[in-house]
């Protein structure tokens, strides 16, 4: 068990303020090695639990994705998007997040059965285990991106290859690794543009 930091959730949190300011992605095909070792990951992970998750559900689940299993993944990613009929470019780029990737974290929604808590809600969640998982990693200081692709979405790879259930799927491939380049800061959301006040 990750020993929890001492920290008043009460009181402002400058460091956590200016990370969540700051933050922004590093991109998968620019990251290192080293990757983050079982202890750092397991805070990595740890952190990414902790996440809201009506009904207490648990509706999601990691898979851990060496760099060795990655190559692995890799290669099957490319030859079934090939047996598929997939142009070149598309059966390169299925396998590329693997082959680029130093350690990956497969986020798995996995929703329960409910009569309260919609399933839509349930995906959600999974999709929040993402980013605290992501957020984890950035703090933690190592590079980190979410991607989806090919390999997300075909049915019969998550089954034969990651081993998802029915109804299972994969919310994100999070890649970690060192930071190989700082990327430019890219251009965000205008805020009075996605912003309305409801005020009475
Ligand atoms: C669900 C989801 C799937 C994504 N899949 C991809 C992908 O397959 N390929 C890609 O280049 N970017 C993908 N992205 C975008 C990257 O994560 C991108 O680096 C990110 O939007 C940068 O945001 P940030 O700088 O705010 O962290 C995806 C984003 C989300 C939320």
């Amino acid at each position: 068990m990750t020993e929890l930091p001492e920290v008043n959730p009460a009181e402002r949190n400058d460091a956590a303020i200016a990370f969540l300011l700051t933050r922004r992605s590093r991109p998968a095909k620019t990251l290192k090695a080293p990757a983050p070792d079982e202890a750092a990951l397991r805070e990595i992970l740890t952190a990414a639990a902790r996440t809201p998750d009506h009904g207490k559900l648990e509706p999601w689940r990691f898979l851990t994705i060496t760099r060795e299993a990655a190559q692995r993944l890799g290669a099957e990613a490319e030859a079934r998007a090939k047996a598929q009929g997939l142009p070149d470019e598309k059966i390169a780029k299925a396998g590329k997040q693997f082959h680029d990737s130093q350690l990956c974290v497969a986020v798995v929604s996995s929703p329960k059965q409910s009569e309260k808590v919609p399933q839509v809600e349930q995906l959600y969640s999974a999709g929040a285990v993402c980013l605290s998982l992501l957020n984890a990693a950035l703090a933690a200081g190592w590079g980190a991106n979410w991607l989806t692709g090919w390999a997300a979405h075909d049915e019969a790879f998550g089954r034969e290859m990651l081993g998802l259930k029915d109804g299972e799927s994969v919310a994100g491939f999070i890649h970690l690794g060192t930071e190989g380049v700082t990327p430019p800061e890219r251009p965000r959301p205008d805020l009075d543009a996605i912003t309305t006040r409801i005020s009475e």
